[in-house]
């Protein structure tokens, strides 16, 4: 992964998103900074993948606005959300991702043979480089799926649960992959469905909760995972409310 002199810093202004003409999400304000890693976290149908939807461009927002400064992105949709009867090899379709790149014209050269085989092999698939896409187990798939948008060297990676399927040696393998991506100064919003707390590799957490009257749900807290130490505090005072922004979503679930 090359350092790029762009990093990508997206600013959500009073964002509002109606998927359908439905109001889902409303007056989200906030910041993603370069070399953050941010969970977006929250119930079921709150809005996740619609405000991941929307960071990617693809669902235009009904208010407010998002404003990204430089820098690329690179998206990793839910698992299903992708066809895999199309008949084409693991490695061409992880080559896919260079296309981004390269630009329509440009062929694949050594360089990017290297960079194809290497990635395969960070992701444990070199020996899978050959099978058709529908020939793979879930995991390989999203393995798959993570090569793909690793090789788009993007400033930005926005993604949906990445560690889908994944056992726990390729969670690891994940994991680098991103603490590798956040030390050059990417910007990393991941949705975690089902989780109360992001794995350690997150330092932002963007909780979201539904409307309790049914009205579109909104940001419950956005900050840092850990709440900074103080520097004098001599006696401890008794905490009302939840020292983190996890914590806060883990009581409220
Ligand atoms: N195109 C659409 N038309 C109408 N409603 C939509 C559309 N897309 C999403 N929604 C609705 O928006 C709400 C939020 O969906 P979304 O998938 O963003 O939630 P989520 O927080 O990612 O949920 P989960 O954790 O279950 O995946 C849901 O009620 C969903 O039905």
């Amino acid at each position: 992964m090359s350092a790029r002199r762009l990093p990508a810093t997206v600013t959500l202004h009073d964002l509002a998103l109606a998927p359908g003409g439905r109001s889902v999400l409303a007056g989200l304000s906030g910041r993603f900074m370069p070399g953050s890693a941010t969970a977006v976290l929250g119930p079921n149908g709150v809005g996740k993948s619609t405000l991941l939807a929307a960071l990617a461009g693809r669902l235009a927002p009904a208010a407010g606005r998002i404003e990204r400064a430089a820098g690329r992105l690179a998206e990793l949709t839910q698992a299903d959300a992708v066809d895999r009867r199309f008949p084409i090899t693991l490695q061409g379709y992880v080559a896919t991702g260079l296309w981004p790149l390269l630009g329509a014209w440009r062929g694949i050269g050594v360089r990017e043979r290297q960079a194809i085989a290497q990635t395969l092999d960070r992701l444990d698939l070199g020996a899978l480089a050959g099978t058709p896409l529908i020939d793979l187990s879930a995991g390989q798939w999203q393995r798959a799926r993570l090569a793909r948008l690793w090789l788009q060297d993007a400033e930005l990676l926005l993604l949906d649960e990445p560690d889908t399927a994944l056992d726990r040696a390729s969670s690891e393998r994940l994991d680098a992959l991103l603490r590798e991506a956040l030390a050059v100064g990417r910007t990393v919003v991941a949705v975690l469905h089902g989780r109360h707390e992001p794995p350690a590799l997150y330092d932002e957490v963007l909780a979201l909760q539904p409307d309790p009257d049914g009205g579109p749900a909104r940001c419950r807290s956005w900050g840092p995972v850990h709440a900074p130490t103080p520097t004098t505090a001599p006696t401890p005072a008794p905490m009302p409310s939840p020292a983190t922004p996890a914590a806060a979503w883990a009581r409220a679930a």
